[in-house]
């Protein structure tokens, strides 16, 4: 099977199932909704537009299916603490173990070792995954309109915006887009990655972040390399940013990180 991304969803339905059987449902929303409160995703990105940076979301991922084995060691804590310094606006931590090799621990280890808000990066298709993300400590999440029905994305964003969390909206294409803009969050994600092939291409935010409207808040995301690609995206229209494996790949994390919030 070719489709990638259907074969993760495929895998996370069961764990969800087996999580779920072993906590029930109300079990662990009480635990999110006694958890101390969220730290503000949107307002961090927005503050730091508005000091002229970049909005940096710097991820921290051991692994991926696409670039395999990225970071060994990996210490989410020290990442976290460097890409704190180099003034990255929040964390995206990456929590699915079989394809990414994540755990909520590097989550929860990140988050502690920082005072950034941090987004579960994970495949959100249960309510039951938000609840446990608060009660984790996470303060946003990731919503796949490819991952979801508009009924599902609802659901879990009814769910998050209950927790007064974020919700970043990944969209890949126009119709996932026009769906993205049924939902009230602000954060739209145009990934450039499209998660049935893996193929990476930045012409999609050139394409999709255009035709976002002004009262939303673009993200671009994946593939995200060079100060020019940084320069890129912002001429697209997207001053927030979600970058991953390159950071990761460098020995220097935070230096690395300061050269792209410093691009504009
Ligand atoms: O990265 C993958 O291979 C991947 C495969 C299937 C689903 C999702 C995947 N990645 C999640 C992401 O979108 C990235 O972690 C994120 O946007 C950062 O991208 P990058 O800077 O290219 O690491």
């Amino acid at each position: 099977m070719s489709d990638t991304l259907a074969r993760i969803l495929a895998d996370k339905y069961e764990e969800v199932r087996e999580r779920s059987a072993a906590m029930p449902l109300a079990e662990v929303e009480s635990q999110a909704r006694h958890a101390s409160p969220p730290r503000d995703f949107t307002g961090a990105l927005c503050a730091a537009v508005a000091e002229g940076r970049v909005g940096l979301i710097a991820e921290i991922k051991r692994a991926s299916p696409s670039g395999g084995l990225i970071r060994e060691p990996f210490e989410p804590a020290e990442l976290a603490r460097a890409y704190e310094a180099a003034g990255a606006a929040c964390l995206s931590v990456l929590t699915d173990a079989p394809w990414f090799q994540g755990d909520l621990g590097h989550m929860v280890q990140a988050r502690a070792a920082c005072s950034l808000p941090v987004l579960r990066k994970d495949f959100m298709v249960h309510p039951w995954q938000v609840f446990e993300a608060r009660a984790m400590g996470a303060d946003a999440i990731l919503l796949i309109l490819a991952a979801l029905s508009d009924e599902q994305a609802q659901e879990l964003e009814d769910v998050a915006r209950s927790l007064d969390m974020a919700v970043l909206a990944e969209v890949h294409d126009q119709r996932e887009l026009d769906r993205a803009l049924g939902l009230e969050t602000r954060l739209i994600g145009v990934n450039n990655r499209n998660l049935k092939t893996l193929v990476t291409d930045l012409a999609t935010s050139d394409e999709l972040i255009p035709l976002i409207p002004a009262d939303r808040i673009p993200v671009g995301e994946s593939g995200i390399r060079t100060p020019e690609d940084v320069r890129r995206m912002c001429r697209a229209g997207a001053r927030c940013l979600l970058v991953g494996e390159h950071l990761l790949r460098q020995p220097d994390v935070e230096a690395a990180a300061r050269e792209l919030i410093n691009a504009i």
